[in-house]
């Protein structure tokens, strides 16, 4: 059985925030839209939530944060949840990964996709607050060697690391890892902020130069985002664009529901006032027909952000 909202889309995904800490402080974090939160779901609590969401056939679970490696417990939440789950990844700054990488391959992890906005360690330092690179690119290159997949995560900002594109696609190709370039993405509020109007850098025309150099593109059903295949000096790089900001088709093919670290469902990125508490009757007691429900509930509540 899959469930299906209310504008015909299939949920299939589950997005978990483990945690709402990092130990980075990027400045453009949107810290999956979430709020600080009072409480934190225990390793039991999340796989009780996974199984119900697999008997929904919810069977693609990520786990983000803040930074979901910061939790001591991150091994034995990966055990517990991945035999529910079909594509078991994590989307982490990479900061610990470098030591970490083996146990959560032998946990059951699938994939990862690490944040990379730079290959210069001064910019890095600028846009993360420390200075780390060294340490990510070590973590990078294990994780490589380890995981089925990698992607590497570069959110795009002008004038601060676009020059930057073309090397970061000749670096993945390199390694072996796929390049998702990312748009910096804000809710509707903010668009008018200094923030977006100084950094957004609108990846479109980049997509029409990588149309004409790819030697394939491929479609992902969900969002249908665009992954092209472009030759370069170190063979072929994959990239992925994710390109959010007022795409009308990127949220009518969105297949994805969230939890956040405090335990509630959360119907989409950029929205704040859809929240379905999923934590507080789990500590009641409630049954697994009744989280069900509650699942039901919040898909129901699903509406794409951008129409
Ligand atoms: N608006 C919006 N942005 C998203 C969504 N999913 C991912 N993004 C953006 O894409 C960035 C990277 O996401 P990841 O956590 O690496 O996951 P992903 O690439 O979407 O997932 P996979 O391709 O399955 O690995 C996020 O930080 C967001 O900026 C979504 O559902 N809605
Ligand atoms: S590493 Fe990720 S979660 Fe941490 S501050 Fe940067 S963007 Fe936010
Ligand atoms: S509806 Fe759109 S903005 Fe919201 S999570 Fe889905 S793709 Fe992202």
């Amino acid at each position: 059985m899959v469930l299906v909202d209310r504008f015909g889309r299939p949920v299939t995904n589950l997005r978990i925030s483990v945690t709402e800490e990092c130990n980075l402080s990027c400045f453009y974090c949107h810290r999956e839209g979430q709020m600080k939160g009072k409480r934190q779901m225990t390793p039991q609590e999340i796989e009780r939530i996974v199984k119900v969401a697999s008997n929904l056939g919810i069977k693609k679970v990520k786990l983000t944060g803040g930074e979901p490696t910061i939790r001591s417990d991150i091994v034995e939440i990966v055990k517990r949840i991945r035999p529910y789950v079909v594509d078991l990844s994590m989307t982490t700054n990479g900061t610990v990964m470098h030591r970490l990488a083996e146990e959560l391959r032998a946990a059951g992890l699938d994939r990862v996709n690490i944040s990379l906005d730079t290959l210069d360690r001064e910019k890095y330092k600028k846009i993360t607050g420390f200075d780390v690179l060294p340490w990510v690119l070590k973590g990078i290159e294990k994780s490589v060697k380890l995981f089925k997949l990698v992607k590497l995560n570069m959110v795009v900002m002008r004038d601060l690391n676009h020059e930057e594109i073309w090397d970061m696609i000749n670096y993945a190709a390199k390694i072996g890892a796929v390049l998702q370039l990312i748009e910096i993405e804000v809710p509707r509020e903010m668009t008018e902020s200094w923030f977006f109007k100084r950094y957004f850098y609108p990846l479109k025309p980049l997509e029409d130069e990588f149309s004409k150099k790819a030697v394939e593109i491929r479609e992902r059903r969900m969002h249908r985002r665009k992954k092209y295949f472009i030759p370069t000096e170190n063979g072929i790089a994959e990239v992925e664009v994710v390109r959010s900001m007022h795409n009308t088709v990127f949220c009518a093919n969105c297949t994805r529901i969230r939890l956040t670290s405090d335990g509630y469902l959360k119907t989409c990125l950029l929205r704040r006032d859809d929240l379905v508490d999923i934590l507080t009757p789990i500590r009641n007691g409630a049954t697994d027909e009744e989280l069900i429900e509650i699942f039901k509930q919040a898909i129901m509540l699903r509406r794409p952000y951008w129409i």
